[in-house]
């Protein structure tokens, strides 16, 4: 299974927990708590990752920004967007420099 696939089935389990009991699964609870909870652990995750950077250790850096990610998706779910959106977004900036977009929002 490659990466664009996995996000899908992802995606495609996030939006069926919109319907599904608080008490049966992690993700349900967490879109049945609202924006602001998701938002404190997208938070606490990105904390994660400083700290396993800081660490130097990489598997527990994977599994942090794993989380991160991961909670990120939850948050795009919460707002009817999915990773493939990103995704998208990330495609048209693809062969943009950074150096050169940043000069073009600061002209004129
Ligand atoms: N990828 C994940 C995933 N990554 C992390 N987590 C959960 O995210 C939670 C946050 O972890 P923390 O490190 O903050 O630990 P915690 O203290 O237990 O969390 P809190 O009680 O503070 O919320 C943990 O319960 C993890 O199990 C995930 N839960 C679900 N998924 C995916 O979502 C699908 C649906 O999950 P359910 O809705 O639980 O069936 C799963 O099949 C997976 O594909």
């Amino acid at each position: 299974m490659n990466a664009t696939e996995i996000f899908k089935n992802i995606g495609d389990t996030l939006e069926a927990r919109k319907e599904a009991s608080p008490s049966s699964s992690y993700v349900a609870s967490l879109l049945h708590k609202g924006e602001d909870a998701i938002l404190k652990k997208v938070a606490e995750e990105a904390a994660e990752v400083l700290m396993a950077s800081k660490d130097k250790d990489r598997l527990h850096l994977v599994r942090e920004v794993a989380d991160l990610w991961f909670h990120s998706m939850v948050l795009l779910a919460h707002h009817g967007l999915r990773a493939e959106d990103v995704v998208m977004e990330l495609k048209r900036r693809e062969g943009i420099s950074g150096i050169d977009e940043k000069a073009s929002r600061t002209q004129g």
